[in-house]
């Protein structure tokens, strides 16, 4: 059997015999320099690996999480993990990202709340960041997933693929640094983020800020229950309805009452009790902090600044890459992908998910994501022959 590709132990990378699903940790020594001009420093990043890398390490692949994803890509919920895997149906032996040959890697992103530092991590005194996090933009989380890949190995990455947020890295690494990226798959995001997108941001953020458990962003030593959650649950109500198609919900729900309650004499609606749900199991497991920190993140997501513009920008990457919507997105509408697939010269044409369900479309259509990330996999060989995994 080839021998594992020799990784920094500060990485506690994949080994052999570990499960497939492996967490590790990477601590960049040095801090990370931010867009800003400010420096973060004890950056961790919080990572899963999926498959065995090649010894050349030229089957790896980036695998980049939304909004409130994070590293578990596949596999059940458990210790370390509130949910089942986000890309369960996609990941494994046989399946499209298929772990018998390509070698996966899911960090949690920079600001998040899944492992790694983000505004509930310690800050230089020890105590959590808080409001004094510093702001960050979506090329500054893309750096930091570079100090993963120099950390692992991986000058360059067979294919980088991600969905919405993570489809804003994604387009950052091609634009940003085409050399290490072999093929790309953008689902359901945009060039730049446009003034719909961030005002619906900005409801949700002043639904936290309005929370007298808010206090400011300094809650994080508070007793449990006194953090911001309310705040964080109406945040959740406000995004998922726009992660959902409209038509989709009125087939769904209607008008129906929750089964024994009556809305005439103060009781929920089935939609009502179906965005309590939602909104009750994000604040089970995300940090309001991270929220607003990602959102301003969001909010910051150009790939044409400072690069002459959009055009010029998508230009910069010429590699084989699929950019995909879906037919209902009302968040992060088709018109934006196919923006993207004009402008990007290795991109072939939109491909349109045709499904009611809306921007989580990439998260609920398996089948057809499942196809067009094999079909991308497939461009990336074929330009690039990768060696499989052991
Ligand atoms: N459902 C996704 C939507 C954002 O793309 C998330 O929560 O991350």
């Amino acid at each position: 059997m080839p021998a594992t590709p020799p990784l920094p132990p500060a990485t506690g990378a994949w080994r052999e015999g570990d499960p497939p699903g492996r967490r590790a940790w990477h601590h960049a020594e040095a801090p990370l320099l931010l867009e800003s001009g400010r420096r973060l420093p004890g950056v961790r990043i919080a990572y899963e690996t999926f498959g065995r890398p090649a010894p050349d390490l030229s089957n790896a692949v980036l695998v980049l999480h939304a909004l409130t994803g994070d590293s578990h890509l596949a596999g059940p919920a458990g210790p370390g993990h509130r949910a089942p895997g986000w890309w369960d149906a996609l990941t494994g032996p046989g399946r499209p990202l298929d772990t018998d040959h390509w070698f996966l890697v899911v960090p949690n992103v920079l600001g998040g709340c899944q492992g790694t530092t983000g505004p509930a991590s310690p800050g230089p005194d020890g105590r959590p960041w808080g409001p004094d996090f510093p702001r960050i933009t979506v090329r500054d989380q893309v750096a930091a997933e570079l100090l993963l890949a120099d950390a692992l190995g991986i000058d360059r990455w067979a294919a980088v693929i991600g969905g919405s947020m993570g489809g804003m890295r994604a387009l950052e690494w091609a634009v940003g640094h085409p050399q290490r990226t072999g093929a790309l798959l953008v689902l359901a995001a945009s060039a730049a983020a446009t003034a719909d997108q961030i005002g619906w941001s900005a409801a949700q953020t002043a639904a936290i800020r309005a929370d007298r458990g808010w206090q400011g962003g300094r809650y994080h030593d508070a007793a449990p229950g006194e953090g911001p959650h309310l705040g964080l649950g109406a945040a959740r109500r406000i995004a998922h309805l726009t992660y959902r198609a409209g038509p989709e919900l009125d087939a769904r729900f209607g008008r129906a009452a929750q089964p024994g309650e009556d809305p005439a004499a103060g009781g929920r609606h089935q939609v009502e009790s179906y965005l309590d749900h939602h909104a009750d199991k994000l604040t089970r497991r995300f940090d309001a902090g991270s929220y607003l920190t990602l959102s301003a993140a969001m909010n910051s997501h150009d790939v044409g600044r400072d690069r002459g513009g959009t055009a010029a920008a998508l230009a910069r990457y010429r590699g084989p890459a699929l950019i995909a919507g879906i037919t209902s997105d009302r968040l992060y509408p088709l018109s934006q992908q196919r923006e993207l697939a004009h402008a990007l010269p290795g991109a072939g044409p939109l491909a349109a998910i045709d499904s009611p369900h809306g921007h989580d479309g990439f998260l609920v259509e398996t089948d057809r994501v499942g196809r067009l990330v094999r079909r991308l996999l497939g461009r990336a060989l074929a330009d690039h022959p990768a060696t499989p995994g052991p």
